[in-house]
């Protein structure tokens, strides 16, 4: 007997239904595969379709493989085809015993398994060129599901093909229809399984169209990449110094209409304070259209801020830096705003100066309308006095003025921290505005994730200086390749009540203090307490006194 090429596993009922197509398209089935020289991975039935199916195959002098959990398993009983090897078969089913040993020359070998899920996993993982689905009960329903399932999460990359004979599966198809409409399975999503149709006039070359359709299917598959997660990938953080940025620019881009150019463009920049100085900024990539409002997410220190004033044009870099196709440094493109926490430290904006007189003093009187719409926002009183104001209140007036000149791109960084919740709410819904309205672009750096998810457009995380990214993840999240350049949940979070954007920060930042931790190892350096013991000069010295 020749040694099988593939294998193919049938999931089907373990009765025979009570229309004689259902037999005759197992049998159908059986017969492609042994003509194929392919292998049957099956439940180890001996009635109803398992046994059609794999009874031909036998018949037909081909491979059976047989998985069974072991509290399903019985001794063989005479009739099977495996008696004669002293093996056993599943109890499942209805109807008589089909098998014969003595019609057919094949290999039949039967494996005991522990349990449903190990037989599943069993069955899958014997199986490289997929999964056929023909008609049967519960157990069919929930093997064929879960095997789609775990190809869309990436577990495996395998077809399903169902054999829709007298249109059993009409109403699977219909319903996934429906779910693709009401978006619950993506367009891709739809296209994991496949149904090829048969009654009694083409039961017979039934077989062969399912199995052409599962090796059609398969280079499809394999040919779209992994599924929502690469589960080989080794788990937990990517070190970035390792080069973990994750390349989402190979399954996405960004399209640009002829003559438009993006609003931001940072493409590979690395960036140093001082030339004696480690760069502060490595691989960074930032790339978004006009329109978009993008969150910049990294730990204290990943290098936000940096970033953002490279951007703002305030300290010079290489060229790989462009503001709507200009060079920030060199060619200063206009329309560019940039908010910084730093602004509210300067002595003038504490002096004692009214603010209508300040807003004036900036220009507010050019763009009326404009600054008495901020004004109403952020509820500001244009009769405070700047020295005799609240932190929060000075930082509404810092808003008002620099919100007022219409912008094209605007750079916050982290200016919204000590807004009280109304006011930063109506702020966001103003900024949103501005982007839809206008094709205003926004970049906006913040710690502070409350009533922020629905938001961006995008998200850009940083880590040690490196966006993790290649292209911002687009938020929310629903290309494969962003989805899984999410972080999972960490399990000191699962019980929390999170937002998804806070949910994704969070595990974003748990992963970056880990790589952080081994980079600055390797550095010998260490954060937190130092628990060696050791006492220092000045405790020594203060000690005698205590
Ligand atoms: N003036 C400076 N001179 C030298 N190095 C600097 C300077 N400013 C920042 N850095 C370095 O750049 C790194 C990134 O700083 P940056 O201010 O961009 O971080 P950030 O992400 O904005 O942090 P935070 O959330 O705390 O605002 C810092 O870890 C620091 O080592």
């Amino acid at each position: 007997m020749p040694a099988y090429t593939d294998s193919i596993c049938v999931f089907c009922g373990s009765s025979p239904g009570t229309k004689p197509e259902y037999m005759a398209a197992a049998a159908s089935v059986g017969r492609a595969i042994a003509k194929r020289n392919y292998r049957l991975v099956y439940g180890g039935g001996s009635r109803g379709c398992m046994s059609g199916v794999s009874q031909a195959v036998f018949e037909a002098g081909g491979h059976v493989l047989g998985v069974i959990p072991q509290v399903m398993a019985t001794t063989v009983p005479s009739g099977h085809p495996g008696h004669k090897l002293n093996t056993v078969v599943s109890k499942e089913g209805t109807g008589p015993t089909v098998l014969n040993p003595d019609v057919g020359t094949g290999h039949v070998e039967t494996v005991v398994v522990q349990s449903m899920h190990e037989r599943k996993q069993r069955m899958a993982a014997e199986s490289n060129l997929g999964f056929i689905g023909l008609p049967g009960g519960y157990g069919t329903f929930e093997e064929v599901m879960e095997m789609v399932t775990w190809t869309q999460l990436g577990i495996h990359r395998k077809p399903m093909v169902l054999l829709n004979v007298n249109g059993f599966y009409s109403p699977l198809k219909q319903q996934i229809q429906l779910a693709v409409e009401d978006g619950f399975i993506s367009a891709a999503g739809a296209e994991l399984v496949s149904f090829v149709d048969c009654d009694a006039s083409n039961v017979d070359a039934a077989g062969e169209a399912v199995l052409a359709e599962a090796v059609r299917l398969a280079s499809n598959i394999t040919a779209n990449g992994s599924g929502y997660w690469d589960w080989n990938k080794p788990q937990g953080p990517v070190s970035t110094a390792e080069g973990g940025i994750i390349d989402n620019a190979a399954s996405k881009s960004i399209a640009l209409a002829e003559g438009e150019t993006l609003a931001v463009q940072v493409s590979d920049l690395t960036f140093s304070f001082y030339p004696h100085l480690p760069p502060s900024l490595e691989r960074c990539n930032l790339h978004l259209k006009r329109g978009s409002r993008c969150l910049l997410i990294g730990a204290n220190g990943a290098g936000k801020s940096t970033l953002l004033r490279l951007l703002a044009g305030k300290k010079l870099c290489d060229s790989k830096v462009r503001v709507f196709g200009k060079d920030v440094f060199r060619e200063s493109p206009s329309g560019v705003t940039y908010l910084g926490t730093e602004w509210a430290m300067n002595p003038v904006v504490r002096s004692d100066i009214v603010v209508s007189t300040f807003l004036d003093s900036v220009g507010g009187y050019r763009h009326k309308e404009r600054r008495d719409r901020l004004l109403d926002i952020l509820d500001v009183d244009l009769t405070w006095h700047m020295h005799a104001i609240s932190d929060g209140e000075r930082r509404r007036v810092q808003l008002c003025m620099g919100l007022m000149e219409p912008w094209d791109l605007l750079l916050l960084d982290e200016v919204t921290v000590d807004l009280d919740v109304q006011v930063r709410a109506d702020l966001l819904d103003f900024l949103q505005l501005e982007t839809e309205e206008r094709g205003a672009t926004i970049i906006y750096a913040t710690h502070i994730f409350d009533g922020l998810q629905s938001f961006p457009t995008h998200l850009a995380h940083m880590r040690l200086g490196t966006t993790t990214t290649t292209l911002p993840i687009d938020w929310p999240a629903t290309n494969p390749a962003d989805v899984a350049a999410l972080p999972p949940t960490a399990s000191a979070d699962k019980d929390r009540d999170l937002s998804p954007l806070l949910n994704v920060s969070l595990a974003w930042l748990r992963e970056d203090k880990v790589v952080r931790a081994d980079e600055e190892a390797k550095r010998g350096r260490k954060r937190g307490a130092n628990r060696q013991n050791e006492t220092t000069d000045s405790e020594k010295f203060f000690s005698k006194y205590d």
